[in-house]
C-alpha cells in the first residue's frame, strides 16, 4: 500500500523534530536523498556524473535549501553546478555550502532573456523553488522563468531535454489537492521527503510530478493516518476473493446486472463479459430480450432472468451502463439502490439516485457525470473545475450523497463518505476509448459481489472504507488489464476485459512475477 499525506500533516510530523533542533539533520537527509536520485538519473542517461551540467532553481525557503545542498553534493562529484536564485532571500547556509563546493550563482531577477535557454540545455534541472510552504502559484521572477522554461522544454522529451527533478513537489502543485497553479515545470521525477504528498498522487498534480520517489527522513513514527492510499500489486493477494474447496457458485457470490437498453446493447455486453472474466459465482442479467439473445452467444455463462430485483437473488447489483431512456431499467436501478445490497451505479443510474445512500452504493462517474451528481446535490460546478481538483470533488460528492464515489480519469480517485481517499494510477491513456468504463463497471460489480469483508478487515481497512477499497481494487485491475491489453499500442474495451484473467493470475503469483513491478 502506498500512502500519502497533506503538506500540513507532514509539517506537523516534522514539528517535534524541529523543536529538538533536528531541522538541519532532516534537511541533510532530504538533500542526500535528492542528490542520490539525481546521480542515478545521470548515470542512466550519461553514464557518469563528472562533467554533467546541473542547474538548481532555488527559492527563498527550505525547499531551496534542500536543492542547494543537493547541488553542492553533485558539484563535489564533479558536476558543473549553477544555482538560479528566484527570490531576493535564500537559505544562507545552503547557499554558502553550494559556493564552497564550486557552484556558480546567478539571480533570476538580474539575468537576461538568454537564461531560460541556457537552463534548458543543462543535463539536469532541479526545481527547488517552492515546497510545502507555498501559498498559491509562483510569482514574480520565478513565474517568468518557469513560463519561459515551459515553452522550451517540450514533453515528451524522449531523453533529449534536461532531466527535470522536482524537490519535494513541482513548484505550483498544491500538496493537499493536486491542483496546479500555473506556471508549473513538469517533472520527470519528483523526490519527496518524509512521505508522499497527496497532490503528487492525484491529478492534475500527478501528471506534473512524473515518477515519485519518497525519501525516508525519519518522520515515520510521527506520521498520522494517511490522507490518501494507493493499492499496489502486492496488496492484491490478501484482498482477492480466491475460492476455497468448499465454495460453490452461490457462496462465491452472484452479481446481478441491469444494464443496456434498446439503443445501447454494447455497454451491457461489455460489463457482463468483464464480470465473468473477473471471476464470480454467477452473473444474472435483467434487461431487453434482444440483449439476452446476444449474451447467449457472446457470454453464454450469463443467466438471463426476469421479474424484479428482489426476485433475482444476488449479492450485489450493477445498474446503469447503457441504460438510457428505458423506464424498466430505471425501475430496476431504483429498486437495486433501495435494496440495501452493494450496488455499482454507473452512467444512466447516476441520474436516479435517491436522497439517502450508504457507502455500499458505489457511484462510478467520469468528470462530466460527477458534475450532474453534484448538481443533484445543489452544487454547481463545471467539468473544468472537477478536472482541476478531482480528489476534492470526489470527496465532496461522497460526503453529500453518502455513497462511495469512484471518479474515473487518468488517475482514478475513490472517496468514501467517511472522507478516506484512494487513488489508482495503473491505467494507460490508450484506455481512453468508448466502453472502457463499462468494462470497469463489470470488474467492480464482480468484486462487490465476491470480496469478503473479513479479508478487508485483516488488511487493516476500516469498515466504512470497505467499498472504497473494493473500488480501488477494481481500478487497479482494470488499469493493469488495460495496460497489458494495450502493450504500448491501441486497445479496445473488450480487449481490456479479455486481459483480466491473465492479469489476476499473475497478481496472485509469487511477488517477483507480479505485473506492475
Ligand atoms: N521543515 C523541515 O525541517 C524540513 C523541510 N524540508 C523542505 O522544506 C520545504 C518547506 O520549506 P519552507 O517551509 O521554508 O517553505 P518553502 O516551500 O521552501 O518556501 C516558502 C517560501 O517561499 C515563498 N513563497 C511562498 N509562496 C510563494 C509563491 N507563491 N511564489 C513565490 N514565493 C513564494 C515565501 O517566502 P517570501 O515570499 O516571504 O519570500 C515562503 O517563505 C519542504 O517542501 C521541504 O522541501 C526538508 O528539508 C526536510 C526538513
Ligand atoms: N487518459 C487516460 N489515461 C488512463 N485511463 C483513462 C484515460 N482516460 C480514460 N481512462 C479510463 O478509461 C475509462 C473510461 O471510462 P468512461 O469515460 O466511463 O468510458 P465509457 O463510458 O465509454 O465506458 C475509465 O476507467 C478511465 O479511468
Ligand atoms: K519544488
Amino acid at each position: 500500500m502506498i500512502k500519502a499525506w497533506t503538506g500540513n500533516q507532514i509539517r506537523s510530523a516534522e514539528a517535534p523534530l524541529l523543536a529538538n533542533g533536528q531541522g538541519p539533520e532532516l534537511m541533510q537527509r532530504a538533500a542526500h536523498g535528492l542528490a542520490n536520485a539525481i546521480v542515478r538519473g545521470l548515470l542512466r542517461r550519461r553514464g557518469q556524473v563528472y562533467g554533467s551540467t546541473v542547474a538548481v532553481l532555488a527559492g527563498s525557503g527550505n525547499n531551496g535549501g534542500d536543492a542547494l545542498y543537493a547541488g553542492a553534493f553533485l558539484a563535489r562529484r564533479g558536476a558543473q553546478a549553477t544555482a538560479v536564485l528566484t527570490s531576493a532571500r535564500w537559505h544562507t547556509e545552503a547557499l554558502a555550502a553550494f559556493r564552497r563546493a564550486g557552484g556558480t550563482v546567478v539571480q533570476a531577477g538580474q539575468a537576461g532573456p538568454a537564461l531560460a535557454g541556457e537552463l534548458a540545455a543543462a543535463d539536469v534541472l532541479v526545481d527547488g523553488i517552492l515546497g510545502t510552504g507555498a501559498s498559491g502559484g509562483l510569482r514574480g521572477a520565478a513565474a517568468g522563468l518557469v513560463a519561459a522554461l515551459q515553452e522550451r522544454i517540450s514533453r515528451p522529451t524522449n531523453g533529449t531535454g534536461p532531466l527535470v527533478v522536482a524537490c519535494d513537489l513541482p513548484s505550483g502543485v498544491d500538496a493537499d489537492t493536486g491542483q496546479l497553479h500555473q506556471p508549473v515545470l513538469r517533472a520527470d521525477l519528483t523526490v519527496t521527503f518524509g512521505g508522499a504528498k497527496l497532490g503528487l498522487l492525484t491529478d492534475p498534480g500527478a501528471g506534473a510530478a512524473g515518477r515519485v520517489w519518497t525519501v525516508d527522513i525519519g518522520l515515520g513514527p510521527h506520521l498520522p493516518e494517511p490522507a490518501l492510499r494507493r493499492l499496489d500489486p502486492g496488496d492484491v493477494p490478501a484482498l482477492w476473493p480466491v475460492p476455497g474447496r468448499s465454495d460453490h457458485k452461490y457462496t462465491r457470490g452472484v452479481l446481478g446486472i441491469a444494464a443496456g437498453s434498446a439503443s445501447y446493447h454494447g455497454a451491457a455486453l461489455l460489463a457482463a463479459r468483464a464480470a465473468v472474466a473477473t471471476g464470480v459465482g454467477m452473473v444474472r442479467y435483467l434487461g431487453p430480450g434482444e440483449i439476452c439473445g446476444q449474451l447467449n452467444l457472446l457470454a453464454p455463462e450469463v443467466v438471463c432472468g426476469s421479474g424484479t430485483i428482489a426476485e433475482n437473488r444476488s449479492q450485489a447489483w450493477l445498474v446503469g451502463p447503457g441504460a438510457v431512456a428505458d423506464p424498466e431499467q430505471a425501475q430496476r436501478a431504483r429498486e437495486a439502490l433501495a435494496s440495501g445490497l452493494p450496488v455499482v451505479a454507473d452512467a444512466g443510474a447516476l441520474d436516479l439516485l435517491p436522497a439517502e445512500l450508504g457507502p455500499h452504493v458505489i457511484l462510478t462517474p467520469h468528470a462530466g457525470e460527477l458534475v450532474r451528481v453534484l448538481a443533484g446535490q445543489g452544487v454547481s460546478v463545471d467539468r473544468e473545475q472537477v478536472e482541476a481538483s478531482p480528489a476534492e470533488f470526489a470527496r465532496l460528492a461522497a460526503g453529500l450523497t453518502g455513497a462511495t464515489v469512484l471518479l474515473k480519469g487518468a488517475a482514478t480517485v475513490v472517496a468514501s463518505p467517511a472522507g478516506t481517499l484512494f487513488s489508482q494510477d495503473n491505467a494507460t491513456a490508450w484506455m481512453a476509448t468508448a466502453g472502457s468504463g463499462d468494462t470497469l463497471a463489470g470488474i467492480l460489480g464482480a468484486l462487490a459481489a465476491t470480496v469478503r469483508p473479513q479479508d478487508l478487515d485483516r488488511a487493516g481497512i476500516a469498515a466504512p472504507d470497505h467499498f472504497a477499497a473494493v473500488a480501488a481494487l477494481a481500478a487497479l485491475v482494470h488499469g493493469l488489464a488495460g495496460t497489458a491489453a494495450a502493450a504500448g499500442g491501441p486497445t479496445s474495451a473488450a480487449a481490456i476485459g479479455h486481459a483480466v484473467p491473465a492479469v489476476v493470475r499473475a497478481l496472485l503469483r509469487e511477488p517477483e512475477q507480479r505485473p506492475g513491478r
